[in-house]
């Protein structure tokens, strides 16, 4: 056992050298794909690579003495299946019928190491499922594989690097590991029910990842640092090289002055000419997907960068320059000095305090301000951001900030459809991306097929609905489509046609799609009892009012229900007596009532039914959502500070590259009316 216990102490030295050594390409890695990096996912993927160091370790360590050294018993590879049971059963008193024997069976070799090796793999098994989602025929095939490799590495003596096999190359091995990477796959299913779902914490970091972090933003910095510092060291040195120095020196210029320029050129060139040319960003921002804009997301100009980077270098180093200076005053020459100077030179050690405590305290407030920017999810803005009138956003961020800056007036929407169709993508096909855009949306947070309740109204927002059903029941999710009529007397059009066409096909494929025509207050809520998803399709940009008329009022209200007041089950009793009975809301509250913990995700398509899009009116109910899809534009009513507790988070979905119409569509706006647009 001890060898066991040396070969993990020696993972555990090796492993900070190689954690060191992945993390900053780890991170780039992570911020690049996911925008910022839960501890989750840190904390499995270092113990995983910790985990394979132990074992790989426990494989091939300890090293024999010397490149050729002969280790008899690894010679000759043991190729006979389940020769360690024959062995076992040879060599031991071991006797089923005889209780007394097994205690000791347990302490024999042959026992505790085949349970060793199946043992090995175990937290593969485990990975594999649970952090990889693999099945469980490919957990037994990269189990294989890694048991392969390791078996591999013994009998080729670590790959040559010893000229004979120093560990046996055993079959039993191979079989024992495998098994182990199984029982690991079997043992970590019913602890996935209580595991987070990786694919959920991946969603909300990708969520997450629309802010600037404090931590992706100091990366970046110290990638540019290291960038722009190791091509000035470079420089300088090739300079120095080619007798540069010599000649510098010969004119009375001293080196040290040329090689601050040399880095001046690169600093100057990584923060301010590198970003004036791509449009706001340094290279570790274009790595990062950051970038330096004015606060309302627009393109900052060349001197803001300039600004910006040397405030920041100023506010810095000032400090060190100041405490330099008064350190290296001598006392013994005060009577030499101006007043000023020799009074610093007397007090000096009291001003060094003094200088401790202050930087002291800018640190701790630098560090206080950086996690309440984390837990408030608020940016951490600094002082030379201030000052130079710009901030670092990511570059998804400045894309939103700038949708959400110049929304679309509903009858400009209108306009684009148009615009849009005459180009040859006719409203069918948007509807048609629309309605898969929202099923996207719940399948991302919703992974596994589930009941999803969809309500359609009767307009062209029903429509989406009527996409989103069929894609939704494409992937095998049980859609529930809640319908005032069926498809056929549907009156707007794609709206009708698409239901049609989607509800035909569902039926002809036998997909998991139903739909309840008008269904009464129980059938309904029964439906909404079992979903772990709503989709609201019931009005769009159609709808502009304070009330909501039957049947939508009374769909809207039960799903508000279900969502504060959790399911029927659970809500009899406690959760019925709450306030929050009609399933309305009161409007003057400056907040909704918290979230049911079992509540389903809501997800409004377009805008929230009940929400007027161009004015932001709530109307007599709103839907509550977690999430709104809204298709090719932001619409006025959504930016509304009233909105954003009923509309969640915004999503836009283009459907089209829209940018050359909303161009054209904000010249033909300014011109005809007279005024700007809004953005
Ligand atoms: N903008 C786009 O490019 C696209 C828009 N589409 C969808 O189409 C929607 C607009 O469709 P429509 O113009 O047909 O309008 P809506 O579907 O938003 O609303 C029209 C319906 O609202 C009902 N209604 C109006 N006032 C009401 C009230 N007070 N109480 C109850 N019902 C009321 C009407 O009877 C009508 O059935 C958009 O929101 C969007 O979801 C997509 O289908 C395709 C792409
Ligand atoms: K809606």
């Amino acid at each position: 056992m001890n060898v066991y216990t040396n070969n993990i102490i020696a993972a555990a030295i090796a492993f900070p050298v190689i954690a060191f050594a992945i993390t900053v390409p780890y991170m780039i890695y992570q911020y690049r794909k996911f925008g910022s990096i839960p501890w989750i996912r840190t904390l499995i993927v270092y113990s995983l690579a910790f985990y394979l160091l132990c074992a790989y370790f426990l494989v091939i360590l300890p090293l024999p003495e010397d490149r050729s050294a002969v280790v008899a018993y690894a010679a000759t590879p043991q190729l006979m299946p389940f020769n360690f049971v024959r062995e076992f059963l040879a060599e031991t008193t071991f006797s089923l019928g005889d209780p007394s024997t097994w205690l000791a069976t347990l302490r024999d070799p042959y026992v505790y190491e085949a349970a060793f090796n199946v043992l090995l793999l175990v937290p593969l098994g485990m990975y594999l499922r649970y952090y990889f989602r693999r099945t469980w025929y490919q957990t037994l095939l990269i189990g294989f594989s890694v048991t392969l490799f390791f078996e591999l590495s013994q009998i080729t003596g670590l790959w040559g690097a010893y000229l004979h096999p120093y560990r046996l190359f055993d079959v039993d091995d191979l079989i024992l590991n495998t098994l182990g990477s199984m029982v690991g796959f079997w043992l970590v299913g019913p602890a996935m029910r209580l595991l987070p779902d990786i694919r959920l914490v991946n969603e909300e970091a990708r969520e997450a990842g629309m802010r600037a972090s404090v931590t992706k933003r100091a990366l970046s910095f110290f990638i540019d640092v290291f960038v722009a510092q190791t091509a000035s060291t470079m420089v300088a040195g090739a300079l120095d090289a080619t007798g540069a120095r010599a000649a510098a020196e010969a004119q009375g210029v001293s080196w040290g002055l040329v090689s601050m320029a040399v880095d001046a050129v690169f600093y100057l060139l990584c923060f301010v000419a590198i970003p004036a040319l791509t449009k706001g960003q340094t290279p570790a921002q274009m790595l990062l997907k950051l970038r330096i804009v004015r606060p309302d997301a627009s393109r900052a100009r060349w001197y803001q960068y300039l600004a910006r980077y040397g405030f920041l270098y100023a506010l810095a180093l000032a400090p060190f320059l100041a405490l330099f200076g008064i350190v290296s005053l001598d006392p013994a020459q005060a009577s030499e000095m101006s007043s000023i100077a020799a009074f610093f030179a007397d007090h000096r050690a009291g001003f060094v305090v003094a200088w401790l405590v202050f930087m002291g305290a800018w640190a701790l407030s630098l560090i206080v301000r950086a996690i309440r920017s984390a837990v408030k999810k608020r940016p951490f803005i600094m002082l030379n951001g201030v000052l130079s009138a710009t901030r670092v956003m990511t570059v998804d961020a400045v894309q939103q900030e700038r949708d959400r800056r110049s929304p679309l007036d509903v009858s400009a929407v209108t306009a684009l459809e148009s615009m849009i169709a005459d180009d040859g993508v006719p409203l069918s096909e948007l509807m048609k991306r629309a309605g898969t855009a929202v099923a996207d949306e719940v399948r991302a947070w919703v992974p596994d097929p589930s009941p999803v309740v969809v309500f359609a109204g009767s307009g062209n927002n029903g429509g989406d609905g009527w996409v989103a059903a069929h894609a939704l029941a494409e992937a095998g999710y049980r859609a529930i489509l809640v319908t005032p009529d069926i498809a056929e007397r549907i009156k707007a059009e794609p709206a009708r046609s698409t239901a049609m066409a989607a509800f035909a096909d569902a039926s002809e494929r036998g997909l998991p799609l139903s739909v309840l025509v008008a269904p009464d207050a129980d059938v309904l809520a029964s439906a909404l009892d079992e979903a772990k998803a709503v989709v609201d399709a019931v009005l769009g940009t159609g709808f502009s009012g304070t009330e909501l008329r039957e049947p939508y009022a009374g769909w809207i209200r039960a799903a508000n229900r279900r969502r504060f007041e959790g399911s029927r089950e659970k809500g009899r009793g406690f959760h019925r007596k709450r306030a929050f009975e009609r399933g309305d809301h009161d409007r003057s509250r400056k907040s909704l009532p918290t979230k049911a913990k079992d509540a389903p995700l809501a997800v409004a398509v377009d805008v929230p039914s009940g929400l007027g899009a161009q004015t932001g009116t709530i109307a007599r109910p709103t839907f509550a959502a977690d999430t709104t899809v809204t298709m090719l534009a932001y619409k006025p009513g959504l930016v509304k500070p009233q909105a954003r507790r009923f509309t969640g988070s915004v999503e836009l979905a283009r459907l089209v590259d829209t940018a050359p119409y909303l161009s054209r569509l904000r010249g033909i706006d300014a011109a005809d009316s007279g005024v700007e647009p809004s953005a």
